[in-house]
């Protein structure tokens, strides 16, 4: 039997308290939790963050630093700190452990992002714990994750996890911040993320912490769309982490009903970067979220952007709400000209004999978000 994997995410602030350094005690909790879940027999990947938090103070900040070039040299004190806690105390368990950092460009490129997942599957078979963090020192600002929700929902659908679980300060996410209204009421299972469930998570409470609930809904969001359900709540005590992997942990569950996405469509909807808009009527909004159909030129109102064939737009409705991402068959300045066109009248104003393509957006090259 394919043994089953789980994407566990340690929040900085799961790790470190205000002051900054690491908590070693919360790190040897977390290795012991982990190693039961292997010994139970799952395979588990480990994505953390911390180094910031871990570094800030050995270098001489008196608070969690928020200029780029501060966060990076502190990050790359405390990521081998963090390291150092991490294999020491999976070494106790008698688990090899190893260190992974990616940033979002290394996502963007397919071929790099199948060289991680390679190197991921051999530690695997080898019976090694991945440790997985962002590359700080690298990342550039535009393209931070800066928490490291995001990067465990691409690390899950990357790994065709069967969960994962982000482990965090709260014991779920409540109808508001707990921490600024005492009568919020916990979740414990959402099976739709909608706008009003975005409308309640709120950044974050702590002053290590960085996304808040808002980040981990988006990760939510990533991995449920490519067929990976998701827990996000607290693990404190002994076999926490065990009820949370089997459904009975404290916290909410995001629950899936997609199968795992292929790589290339992981690709379109969550890591490339669009280069225009499509606004489509009505006809077209049916005919790619029901009827399962391409993109026709007739059914496109407005066109921003400058892209050009091949490149990923995003195509929204005429209420401006995002309905998916393709890549499209045309450059925008015809696209501009042939938006509303019946396809019989396409080959005549563009003044070309062979379209090779009359859809804008092939149903192969779509995903609906
Ligand atoms: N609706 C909500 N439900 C629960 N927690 C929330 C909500 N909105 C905001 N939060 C805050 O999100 C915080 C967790 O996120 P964060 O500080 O980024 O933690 P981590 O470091 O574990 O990623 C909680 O401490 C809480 O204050
Ligand atoms: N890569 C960064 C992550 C920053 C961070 O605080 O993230 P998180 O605690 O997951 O909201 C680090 O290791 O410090």
């Amino acid at each position: 039997m394919v043994q089953q994997r789980i994407v566990v995410k340690i929040g900085s602030s799961s790790l470190t308290g205000p002051q900054g350094g690491l908590n070693h005690e919360a790190v040897q909790f977390f290795a012991a939790e982990i190693a039961a879940l292997q010994q139970a027999g799952y395979s588990v990947l480990l994505v953390t963050s911390g180094a910031v938090a871990a570094g800030f103070r050995e270098i001489g900040y008196s608070m969690r630093p928020r200029l780029l070039h501060e966060k990076q040299a502190a990050a790359s004190v405390g990521q081998a700190l963090l390291m150092r806690d991490y294999q020491e105390a999976f070494g106790k368990h008698g688990i090899v452990s190893a260190q992974i950092l990616l940033t979002r460009s290394d996502f963007n490129h397919r071929k790099r992002a199948a060289n991680a997942s390679m190197t991921i599957e051999e530690l695997l078979k080898q019976g090694v714990i991945p440790i997985i963090n962002e590359n700080d020192t690298v990342s550039v600002d535009e393209l931070k994750f800066g928490d490291n929700d995001t990067l465990s929902a691409l690390v899950a659908n990357l790994a065709k996890a069967s969960n994962l679980l982000i482990l965090t300060d709260m014991d779920g996410l409540y109808t508001a911040d707990p921490r600024k209204d005492p009568s919020a009421v916990r979740y414990e299972q959402i099976e739709e993320i909608t706008d009003e469930i975005y409308a309640m998570a709120g950044g974050a409470g702590s002053a290590v912490g960085t996304g808040g609930m808002r980040s981990k809904v988006d990760a939510a969001k990533i991995a449920t769309r490519g067929g990976v359900p998701v827990f996000v709540g607290q693990v404190r005590e002994i076999g926490d982490l065990l009820n949370a992997a089997h459904g009975t942990g404290k916290g909410t569950y995001f629950t899936t009903h997609t199968s795992s996405l292929p790589m290339k469509k992981q690709w379109l909807g969550f890591l490339s970067i669009p280069l225009g808009t499509l606004i489509v009527d009505q006809g077209a909004e049916k005919a790619l979220l029901h009827q399962g159909r391409s993109l026709l030129p007739v059914g496109i109102r407005q066109v921003e952007g400058q892209f050009h064939i091949g490149d990923v737009v995003e195509v929204q409705n005429l209420q401006k709400e995002i309905l998916g991402r393709g890549i499209v068959n045309y450059d925008h300045d015809q696209l501009q000209q042939i938006a509303g066109l019946p396809s019989t009248d396409i080959a005549a104003k563009l003044g070309i004999e062979d379209i090779q393509h009359l859809e804008a957006i092939h149903r192969d090259e779509w995903i609906t978000l």
